[in-house]
């Protein structure tokens, strides 16, 4: 055993927290900044605020069918006392105004008009009547700005359209399009390379399986997290137990790659080599987190580009990849915040027991408003599979008694 195997093996008993790891574990990396269309720019995160080239609407706009007048000639208007205004003409949609509305008069105006000059508020048709050709009855006052939004209401010159750091969402996308910004400058898409490790791990299209075999789950389940959050998933394949094979395999990906996860080998066992072939090509920042389930969890930073190792069960490996790979994976492309996992308040069926300093991950069922926790060994994948979210008992709580309210984080 390497001196590097030894020691990193030793780190696993002084584990750190979640909290810790959030926290602290912070490569420097960052995923390439790329041109890419609107069409393609949706959850992408941009790199730098991008400003409005002009001003939106650009134009002061009418948001009501009805009439453009001058306010003042409005004021004290009723059903009982309405004033009369003469309709001196109409704008156009889509046209400059060719009216102009002095004292006295107003225009009829589309919803989405120009406001012509002259006039200073809409009034809308609903309080009007035409009682004579010609003449525009008014019924309520509207005062100056009434039925309009300004030339720069939406967004000023030079103003950010979207911020830097944010996922676009699809609004986002709308008022880029309506700035005329049609491509954007992102951050790539990290791409995440998927190790799995094991003599008895054999691909998923293996059709028979030798005694103690496996079919690599993990892998594929990885790339689903990796896509909902963003990233790339790279399945780099299965590397065997063999010392050395995991170390050169590591070396290869990181060559090419944003962020690698390797899952199993990361426990204490005789063959656990991760530790060791990390240790080789990084420098580990943990073995051990304070997570039920995971906790056989390693964290690297080689040369800037974080690397994660798993615990071999699937499902614990899925589990700590939500709490600390998504997060990792949303810095990469340029968000330090991840956006919010939806969610919803539920009571707890039963007492949950934890231990303090430690991040419990409880996979749930919901129904009625109740939450009641899915147990099962880690060794189960389908105690996943049949849960609609999961909870989590904080770090500093010793368990959550039966009838509190729970925060779930559903699935989707
Ligand atoms: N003495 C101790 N033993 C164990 C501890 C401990 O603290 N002390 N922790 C246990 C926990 S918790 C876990 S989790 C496992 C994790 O160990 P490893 O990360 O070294 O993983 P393996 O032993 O290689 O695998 C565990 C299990 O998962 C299966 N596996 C692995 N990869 C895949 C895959 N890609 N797809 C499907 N299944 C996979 C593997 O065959 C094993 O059954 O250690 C405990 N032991
Ligand atoms: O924590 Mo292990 O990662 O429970 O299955």
């Amino acid at each position: 055993m390497s001196e590097a195997t030894k020691k990193t093996q030793r780190e696993f008993f002084t584990t750190r927290t979640v909290a810790e790891a959030l926290a602290g574990f912070r490569p420097d990396h960052r995923a390439p900044v790329e041109t890419v269309p609107l069409a393609e720019a949706l959850h992408r995160v941009p790199a730098a605020d991008i400003p409005s080239p002009h001003a939106l609407p650009g134009f002061v706009k009418s948001t009501v069918d009805g009439y453009a007048v001058r306010a003042a000639d409005t004021y004290g208007s009723s059903d009982g006392l309405p004033s009369y205004l003469d309709l001196l003409g109409a704008v156009r949609m889509g046209a400059a105004p060719e009216v102009t509305v002095r004292p006295g008069g107003c225009a009829a105006m589309p919803t989405g008009g120009v406001l012509p000059d002259g006039a200073d508020a809409v009034v809308m048709v609903e309080y009007t009547a035409e009682t004579m050709p010609g003449t525009i009855e008014v019924t309520r006052p509207v005062a100056p700005g009434g039925g309009l939004v300004r030339a720069d209401e939406d967004v000023a010159a030079g103003a950010p359209l979207v911020p830097a750091g944010r996922p676009l969402r699809a609004p986002d996308l709308g008022l880029l399009a309506a700035a005329g910004v049609t491509s954007v400058a992102v951050h790539a898409r990290p791409r995440v390379a998927i190790i799995s490790t094991g003599d008895e791990v054999v691909p998923p299209a293996t059709v028979e399986l030798s005694a103690g075999q496996v079919r690599d789950a993990t892998a594929s389940a990885l790339a689903g997290l990796v896509a909902d959050a963003g990233g790339e998933p790279v399945i780099a394949g299965i590397v065997g137990d063999e010392p050395g094979a995991l170390k050169d395999r590591l070396t290869e990906v990181l060559a090419d790659a944003d962020l690698v996860v390797v899952s199993a080998g990361s426990s204490v066992g005789a063959r656990d080599e991760t530790a060791g072939a990390v240790a080789a090509v990084g420098a580990v920042w943990c073995h051990g987190l304070a997570i039920k389930p995971g906790k056989p969890t390693l964290l690297a930073d080689c040369g800037g580009i974080p690397l994660i190792g798993l615990p071999g069960n699937p499902l614990s490996a899925l589990v700590v990849f939500g709490q600390v790979g998504v997060p990792l994976l949303w810095r990469l492309s340029g968000c330090e915040t991840p956006p919010p996992v939806p969610s919803t308040r539920a009571q707890l069926s039963r007492d949950l027991a934890s231990a303090a300093g430690r991040l419990d991950v409880v996979q749930v069922r919901l129904w009625d408003g109740v939450a009641e926790p899915v147990f099962g060994p880690s060794a189960l994948l389908s105690v996943l599979t049949r849960a609609d979210g999961y909870l989590v008992v904080p770090e500093p709580a010793t368990g959550l008694d039966a009838g509190t309210e729970v925060e779930v984080m559903l699935y989707r």
